[in-house]
Parts: C-alpha cells; sequence; structure tokens
C-alpha cells in the first residue's frame, strides 16, 4: 500500500522507517498538507497528515474525486484541522491518534508554567544580560505548597495532574466529565472555584471549531488570581490572544505560556526576519511580552516516546483498515 506522509520533519524519518513492520510503500514529504502541495498525494491509496496540515474542503475533493483516495488519517490527536462534513460527504475515511504519550505535552506544559512561576525566564533574560540582581520581581512562592488547575482533565491533564501531584502540589481539576483516573490526582471543582484558587491554571480541553471559540476570554481571565499564571498546550483558538495580552499588560495574571496559537499555519513551522513580521498582530503583541510571555512552537508532542506512537498507531490504523475496512480510531462526522 502507498502511503504519502506530510509534515515529515528529517529528524523524523528514521523513525518511520524503523517502525515500518507492515512494509507500506511511504513517501516522506517535508512539508505539512496545504492546498498547494496536494499532487504529492497523486498515486498514493492513502495519506498520512499531522496537526498542522488542513485537510480542507478543497483537498479533500481532489483526493477523492481526481486521485481515488479514500483513507486520510492524522498522527494527532486533535482533529480540527480536517472537515470532517467534507470527508463523510466524499466518503474519505478519518482516523486518529487519540493516546500518544501525555507526557509529552503534560511535562512540557509544566515546564512552562513553572518557568513563570519561578521567574526563571525572568532571571535568565537579566543574567544574559550580565544582570545579575536578585530583584523583587524574582521573589516566588513555591509549588509543593502552592495549588494548579487543570481544565479539562483527560489524557494530558491527569498527565499533568501526576507530575504536580508528585512535588505535593494540591492539584484541583474543572473537567465536563470527570474521571475516575483523574480523581486519583485531583480534586474536581466547578471551573469558577478552579480558576479562583490556582496559582497556575493549566488548559488541556480539546477544540471544536464553531463551539469553543474564546473558551479563555475577559471573563476567565478576571477570575484568576493576579498572581496566578495561565499555560494553553491545547489549541490557540480556545483562548482570545487580545485578552491575553490586556490581561498580561494591565497585570491581571502574571504570565501566560502557549505552545499553540491562532493562524497557526502562518506561523509555526515559519522562521521571521522580527517579530514584526510576524503575521498575526495579536501573537505579535504576545511575542513582544516576553519574559512575561513563553511561547513554543507547537512542540508539544516532539519527543521520542510520543512521536514514536504517533507512527507506530498510525501504522496500526491504517493496517486494520486495509485488512478489515475499519480501525477503532477511526472519526465520525457528528453534524
Ligand atoms: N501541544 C501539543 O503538541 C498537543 C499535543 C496533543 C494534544 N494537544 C491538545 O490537547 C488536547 C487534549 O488532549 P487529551 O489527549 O488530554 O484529550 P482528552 O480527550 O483525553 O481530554 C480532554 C478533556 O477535556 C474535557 N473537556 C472538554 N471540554 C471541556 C470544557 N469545556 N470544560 C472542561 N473540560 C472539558 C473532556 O471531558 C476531556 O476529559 C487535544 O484535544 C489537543 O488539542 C496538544
Ligand atoms: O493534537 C496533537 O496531537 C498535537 O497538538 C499536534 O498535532 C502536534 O502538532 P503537529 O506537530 O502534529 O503539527
Amino acid at each position: 500500500m502507498k502511503i504519502v506522509c506530510y509534515g515529515v520533519r528529517p529528524i523524523e524519518e528514521p523513525y518511520f522507517e524503523k517502525l515500518n513492520k507492515y512494509d507500506f510503500d511511504l513517501k516522506l514529504v517535508t512539508e505539512f498538507l496545504t492546498d498547494d502541495n496536494v499532487d504529492e498525494a497523486k498515486g498514493m491509496d492513502a495519506i498520512l497528515i499531522r496537526g498542522n496540515c488542513a485537510a480542507s474542503a478543497k483537498n479533500l475533493k481532489i483526493f477523492a474525486e481526481d486521485y481515488g483516495i479514500k483513507y486520510v488519517f492524522t498522527r494527532s490527536v486533535g482533529y480540527n484541522h480536517i472537515d470532517l462534513k467534507a470527508a463523510k460527504e466524499l466518503g474519505i475515511q478519518i482516523a486518529r491518534v487519540p493516546n500518544y504519550s501525555p507526557y509529552a505535552v503534560a511535562e512540557l506544559a509544566m515546564t512552562l508554567g513553572m518557568q513563570l512561576f519561578r521567574h526563571t525566564s525572568i532571571a535568565t533574560t537579566d543574567s544574559a544580560a550580565g544582570n545579575f540582581k536578585v530583584t523583587p520581581n524574582l521573589f516566588s512562592k513555591e509549588i509543593h505548597s502552592s495549588t494548579v488547575g487543570i481544565i479539562g482533565a483527560g489524557k494530558i491533564g491527569t498527565a499533568e495532574a501526576r507530575l504536580y501531584s508528585g512535588m505535593g502540589t494540591k492539584v484541583l481539576a474543572s473537567d465536563s466529565h470527570p474521571s475516575k483516573q483523574a480523581a486519583e490526582y485531583v480534586e474536581f471543582e466547578p471551573l469558577d472555584d478552579v480558576l479562583a484558587k490556582s496559582d497556575i491554571v493549566s488548559v488541556h480541553i480539546p477544540y471544536f471549531p464553531g463551539e469553543n471559540e474564546n473558551f479563555i476570554d475577559v471573563d476567565f481571565l478576571k477570575k484568576m488570581k493576579k498572581s496566578a499564571i495561565l499555560v494553553n498546550t491545547a489549541r490557540g483558538e480556545i483562548a482570545d490572544t487580545k485578552a491575553i495580552v490586556e490581561a498580561v499588560k494591565n497585570g491581571e495574571i502574571a504570565g501566560y505560556a502557549g505552545d499553540v496559537t491562532v493562524d497557526e499555519k502562518d506561523i509555526m513551522g515559519h522562521q521571521f526576519d522580527s517579530v514584526d513580521d510576524i503575521p498575526n498582530a495579536d501573537v505579535r503583541d504576545l511575542v513582544k511580552l516576553y519574559p512575561k510571555v513563553l511561547l513554543t512552537p507547537h512542540m508539544g508532542s516532539f519527543t521520542e516516546p510520543a512521536l514514536e506512537d504517533m507512527i507506530s498507531i498510525s501504522f496500526e490504523n491504517f493496517h486494520e483498515t486495509f485488512t478489515t475496512g475499519t480501525n477503532k480510531n477511526v472519526l465520525e462526522y457528528e453534524g
């Protein structure tokens, strides 16, 4: 079976080869899938994409009607980059990887939160400029005697809760479907209470296009402590970026860290000559608030265990579908 895999970084290529136990005929393409590079899929039986690839109605139509491709799978947890409605109409099967190492993202979220909590980004920026003074803005609480709030205690949120609870931290959580697994590490409380009590708030809810844009809004931010840190490693679209910029600028929260932004397709994977060249004005303003704002380039899943899971579970998805017609990680459009 011929599979074209989009968004394969050179460092990832040996893993695709090593984990190819079903001997698929793989075509590895470095670029993310866009409407402009659909022709890489010509002659292929199936397509594998990642989070920052866009499976739009336009390119899905070409895959189905011009190339006869019926399978477009993603090696990501999130699937907001796929037009599920169009896929269903075109008879394209979509599947994802719902469960790669959750510690990949959980550890990053914790690292970013701790960096802001202990002011190390401010201190190391100062020392890199030759300033070794212990200034009042470096004064800190300690995490073992503080409270962390997890919003969305699913697989990643629970993994982060476990990490913090291992340090003795009290961990609260808000979740629309509280689980027993999470309850081992968190106390579930209503969202407003979690926001009011937490010193670090870490968000892990999925993005559902048209449903929960700007879940983190002015109101959400006002409910947090002025001394608290907000971390979003989930998706940029669930946050009102302008509201976060204002909240940090006005001291309504102490800092913000994100592994995700809005308009990712124009930002992630690109290198700009200057911050002023970042194409989204709100993201530009956010970046300029460093070191109170820390942004990473959507690298939460960029660890060896996560990468191996993403590839091998995708290959299992293809093998199951090629042998039985479907697989356990198929996504259905629920319009
Ligand atoms: N930064 C990265 O590289 C990276 C990597 C993987 C996943 N993600 C993002 O993280 C998200 C979470 O991943 P996961 O594996 O933990 O998913 P999951 O489905 O296991 O957990 C999500 C949890 O959020 C809860 N939830 C949904 N809406 C909610 C709401 N409004 N309020 C409270 N709780 C709500 C759900 O009940 C569920 O428990 C993904 O959807 C994806 O967008 C980011
Ligand atoms: O949802 C996920 O699995 C991740 O957020 C995501 O896909 C990572 O982004 P990528 O590096 O795959 O573009």
